[in-house]
């Protein structure tokens, strides 16, 4: 399969639950259910193998000990109903979960269905495999014999399904705790998890499909995440009245750029220029910067902080450790206005709690853009144990710093101080690579200086980065070789499209 065939943006924002929330649907919902849920579940895998595999071809359900097998076997019975060719593989030698899934093995074998020890004894190489080994129950890391099988089926050509879960992926953190299947689809039930969209879940789960099992999700608590879609932000994203001028669009103060790292703030100033704000200003540190930009005059650039008229601060790109780094800090940090703080602005802060203070004290809430490394150090710890729970930590941050957290990398996290958050689904690997960071900061402020809503600005931003990074790579732009600064033109596309399109919209 191609890297990315064409660009598309997620549309629609929708609930992620953990795993907590799950258990509690299952909890009031299992009871009420008829048909049964796993009827239901077993029923939406056979549709969506039937919509991927033509007749004839052997569908091979790899079914596990509890209900994510029940369901496999669910599927299977049914696919065989309908006149397709399926079996199962499973192993029951300890006798597996007794109940619901125990009853559809039962219900397979006495339809007629083969059960098959292990991949050896199948005749043919199937056409498609579908992973019901665990789902969100999986406890420990993957053993024997199902490790050999997701191995075995991670060889295969055939099209892959994944039961509510890639097996050995974790459903909460996207981490892969061993063994894990690759999905090309997978069809997760009752509602989306947060693990399918952050670390390892983009890689392993392929498509994501939500099937309700026709339970109404408004029901229930639908908890604290969400994961973008651009419907979250179409109240803002307007296109421009006629009678406006630069005033209204806000001017950002870019504060960074010392001596070899002036590139960072530039990067940061054009972003914020290219998607809106009225005016951008340097203050770079380093006293030899060109005191205009050949590729963008536009933006005025200086060693000094201007006396007024700013509305904005993004205070870190190529800022560096130096001591005059840190006495802006102190200066800025305490300022009412809008802040986005990011790289050597948030490796000061992690070790001076004199910064931390009058962060946490700022009338508007910050937003903090650390990758892995940079949160590690915010929070006193190992990037392990960052990304064992990237939901987790992004929290901790928003509530030990009383700041909107984005937390980078595949998946981006974004947090907010009274413990809601949400993933970002846009982005690819292009993205790793220098200077990406630099323009996330200057989307932000941008966003900021236009009047966006903090935790709107830090999720928009991020999107608006991701999808732009995106479209570049649909064009055949990267993933290898992406720039940060062709993520800038095409963020500046996004907006004007999307704009225009709520105008239509009208
Ligand atoms: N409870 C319900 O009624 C519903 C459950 N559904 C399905 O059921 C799944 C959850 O079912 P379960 O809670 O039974 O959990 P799983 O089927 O994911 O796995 C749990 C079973 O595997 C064992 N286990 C866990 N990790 C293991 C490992 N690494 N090696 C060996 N054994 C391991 C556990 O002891 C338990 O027997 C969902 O992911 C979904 O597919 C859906 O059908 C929707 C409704
Ligand atoms: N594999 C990836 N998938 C999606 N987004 C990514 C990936 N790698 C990096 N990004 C995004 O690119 C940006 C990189 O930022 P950062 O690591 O700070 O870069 P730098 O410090 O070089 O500017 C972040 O917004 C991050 O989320
Ligand atoms: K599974």
């Amino acid at each position: 399969m191609p890297f990315v065939s064409s660009f598309t943006v997620p549309l629609s924002s929708r609930p992620l639950l953990r795993l907590q929330e799950i258990r509690a649907i299952e909890a009031v919902e299992v009871p009420l259910a008829d048909p049964p849920l796993m009827e239901r579940a077993g029923a939406a895998i056979a549709r969506a193998v039937i919509a991927h595999v033509p007749p004839g071809g052997l569908v091979c359900v790899l079914c596990g000990p509890g209900n994510n097998g029940g369901d496999g076997f669910v599927a299977a019975r049914r696919l065989l109903a309908l006149g397709r060719r399926a079996v199962v593989i499973g192993r029951f030698d300890g006798g597996g979960s007794g109940g619901e899934a125990a009853a559809a093995r039962e219900a397979f074998v006495a339809s007629g269905g083969v059960m098959l020890a292990g991949p050896d004894a199948l005749e043919t190489p199937p056409a498609a495999i579908v992973d019901a080994l665990f789902g969100i129950g999986l406890a420990r890391p993957i053993g024997e014999p199902h490790a050999s099988w997701i191995e075995w089926g991670l060889a295969q050509t055939a099209f892959k399904l994944a039961v509510d879960v890639p097996s050995g992926l974790d459903a909460d953190t996207g981490r892969c705790t061993g063994p894990c299947f690759t999905a090309d689809l997978t069809s997760t039930f009752l509602a989306d998890k947060p693990g399918l969209h952050t670390l390892d879940g983009p890689d392993r789960a392929g498509k994501v499909v939500v099937d309700s099992l026709g339970i109404d999700p408004r029901r229930h608590d639908l908890g604290l995440g969400r994961l973008l879609g651009l419907d979250a932000f179409a109240d803002h994203l307007q296109p421009r009245r006629k009678n406006t001028h630069k005033g209204s669009f806000g001017h950002v103060l870019v504060v960074g750029g010392a001596p070899r790292m002036s590139g960072a703030a530039f990067l940061a100033g054009h972003a914020a220029l290219a998607t809106g704000a009225g005016k951008v200003t340097l203050c770079a540190l380093d006293p030899n910067i060109l005191s205009f930009s050949p590729v963008h005059p536009e933006l005025m650039v200086g060693n000094a902080i201007p006396e007024r008229g700013v509305d904005v601060l993004v205070v870190g790109p190529g800022l560096g450790a130096s001591d005059p780094a840190r006495a802006l800090l102190a200066r800025l940090l305490p300022s009412p206005l809008p802040l986005v703080l990011d790289a050597d602005g948030l490796n000061r802060l992690a070790v001076d709690a004199e910064l931390q203070e009058s962060l946490r004290s700022r009338p508007i809430p910050a937003i903090l853009t650390p990758h892995p490394m940079e949160a590690a150090r915010l929070l006193g710890t190992e990037v392990a144990a960052v990304q064992n729970d990237r939901i987790a930590a992004a929290q901790e941050l928003a509530r030990r710093y009383r700041a909107h957290v984005v937390l980078k990398g595949c998946g981006s996290i974004v947090a907010d101080p009274d413990g809601t958050w949400a993933i970002n689904p846009t982005g690819n690997p292009g993205m790793a690579s220098a200077g990406m960071g630099d323009v996330l900061s200057g989307l932000l402020g941008s966003l900021l200086a236009q009047g966006w809503p903090v935790p709107l600005a830090a999720r928009f931003g991020t999107f608006l980065h991701g999808a732009a990074a995106d479209r570049l790579v649909a064009e055949g732009i990267g993933p290898i070789g992406l720039r940060a600064s062709e993520t800038v033109a095409a963020a500046r596309q996004l907006v004007n499209e999307w704009s225009e399109r709520n105008r239509k919209a009208l």
